[in-house]
């Protein structure tokens, strides 16, 4: 069934996004309308103090500049220079049938984590009772954190795949579901497919399901899901390579989180060059392929993704909680290869977006770092030599250092347009230019009860973000990557829907 039509709406404020990775685009005193379609029709500047103040004045200006006649919702940020229009987050991994066991992962790598914790709580889910609370909750959270986008894995039982799907479609989150494939005797007895035959039949049982509650993809896509080689036999990847390339779906597993895994690989597929050259020669690397951690590539398999195009999920909360490494994501970034974000619960420990932007820019400079210490022994090396020139080396360890750091701006891009482009909604979501949808949030700062910073005359409201009256718009987004959580995300639109309210 088509979603009802909307109230045309009017959203007016400060619209902050990620036009580029290396910029913020800020438009202050802004309108934008949204149509019946939650498509964005009209953006333009606002009178310097003038229109924004009364609805009155509102309706005079829309009338005079595109022509309208009332009939309108408006809807502005409520403090004064303390909230923004972002886009909507995109996470483009997450286990939404692992929702119960974030946090809780010990010290456990990834083999032992998915044999002690992620197998049993996945086959749990087999009972659509438990199902529906674990997805309810699951999606509800993510909506709250400002994700308007997400690719899910479920499990492999297809009833509860396909209610993951309903659950999405009724609270109205933009998402790809992925029934999830694993036939071989890695999987434990009670959580594996009967065959690879059968592994394909389910997932296009769950296709055929999401075909019947929405036709057009508007808002749910299947995805199909082999769980990441180890766990699938070579029929099965054959099996759902025909399967991406007749049905033209997207395709998401995982390449090269850990190095025992990697040995696994090879030890699986001993003839193949590499992890990567696994999917590859199953046809399963493809321009619609969402490969999440990539931790551990080498320059080759990086060439071959971006040959493929493929896209890789950068994972950071994940990779640091289960210590599978650090992804050097500049390099993937310089390669030309496509990065989004991914909070991978349950091996990450948060499902918010914002989370997982703020850990990529600390991996990043953690590396940066490491990058310093490697350049010193290269500068001692040097000094040895007679030509070594110490400032040369100096302002070269600096430049090398700095470059690896992933800025405030870069990390908002993976975490909305990086996302959107991974996952084929490039041009559709994750900015705020004409003819893309209304999937955003509202931002707004604001303080602890009592304790209020200088801007807000001691009103707090609860959040963990004091602002002091001084900051730039630039200066503030920053504050809200590094220090911001959910308390700061008042409303959240997918397509023009008003999908979660924070009171
Ligand atoms: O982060 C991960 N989560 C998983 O569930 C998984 N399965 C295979 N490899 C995996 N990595
Ligand atoms: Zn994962």
């Amino acid at each position: 069934m088509p979603p009802p039509l909307l109230k045309r709406t009017l959203y007016t404020g400060t619209f902050v996004s990620t036009p580029t990775p290396t910029g913020l685009e800020i438009l202050d005193n802004h309108a934008l309308a949204v149509d019946a379609h939650g498509v964005i029709t009209h953006r333009a500047a606002l009178p310097p103090g003038g229109a924004a103040t009364g609805y009155d004045d509102v309706v005079g200006w829309v009338g005079r500049n595109w022509g309208w006649d009332g009939g309108f919702e408006w809807v502005r940020p409520g403090g004064e220079g303390r909230g923004w229009w972002f886009p909507g987050f995109v996470d483009t991994h997450i286990h939404a049938s692992q929702y119960p066991n974030v946090g809780i992962f010990g010290k456990t790598t990834l083999l032992d984590w998915l044999n002690t914790y992620t197998f049993p709580i996945e086959s749990s889910l087999s009972s659509l009772t438990k199902a529906r609370r674990v997805y309810s909750a699951c999606v509800s959270r993510t909506l709250s954190h400002g994700t308007t986008t997400a690719s899910y894995y479920a499990t492999k039982h297809v009833a509860s795949t396909n209610l993951l799907a309903d659950v999405c479609l009724e609270k109205g989150q933009r998402a790809f579901i992925g029934r999830v494939c694993m036939d071989n005797d890695l999987n434990p007895d009670y959580l594996r497919d009967e065959s690879p035959e059968q592994a394909v039949e389910d997932t296009k049982a769950t296709i055929a399901h999401i075909d019947s509650i929405d036709p057009t993809h508007a808002l749910i896509t299947p995805i199909i899901t082999p769980r990441f080689v180890p766990s699938c036999s070579s029929p099965l990847l054959s099996g759902l390579g025909a399967l991406a390339k007749e049905s033209a779906l997207p395709i998401q597993t995982h390449l090269s989180e850990n190095t025992s895994e990697i040995a696994l690989v090879r030890r699986q597929f001993p003839a193949h060059d590499s992890y990567s050259h696994v999917y590859d020669t199953h046809g399963l690397l493809t321009p619609r392929t969402v490969l999440a951690h990539c931790v551990h590539l080498s320059l080759e398999e990086r060439m071959l993704l971006k040959e493929r195009k493929s896209k890789v999920s950068h994972c950071p909360v994940s990779n640091t909680s289960i210590s599978s490494g650090l992804c050097p994501v500049r390099e993937l970034l310089d390669d030309g290869i496509e990065v989004g974000l991914g909070t991978d619960v349950s091996g990450g420990y948060s499902s918010s977006i914002l989370v997982a932007a703020r850990e990529a820019a600390m991996v990043s400079r953690t590396l940066a770092a490491l990058t310093v210490e490697e350049t010193r022994s290269d500068e001692k090396e040097g000094q040895r030599g007679a030509e070594a020139s110490d400032d040369v080396a100096a302002k070269h360890s600096t430049s090398a250092k700095d470059r690896k750091k992933l800025g405030v701006e870069e990390c908002l891009y993976l975490a909305t347009r990086g996302g959107a482009k991974c996952l084929g909604l490039e041009g559709k979501v994750g900015g705020f230019e004409v003819g893309m949808q209304w999937d955003a949030q509202l931002v707004e700062l604001d303080a602890v009860d009592g304790e209020g910073g200088a801007d807000d005359g001691g009103e707090g409201n609860g959040g963990p973000v004091e602002l002091w009256g001084m900051e730039t718009w630039g200066e503030k987004v920053a504050k809200w990557l590094f220090c911001g959580d959910d308390r700061n995300t008042k409303k959240v639109f997918v397509g023009g829907r008003l999908v979660h309210e924070r009171r």
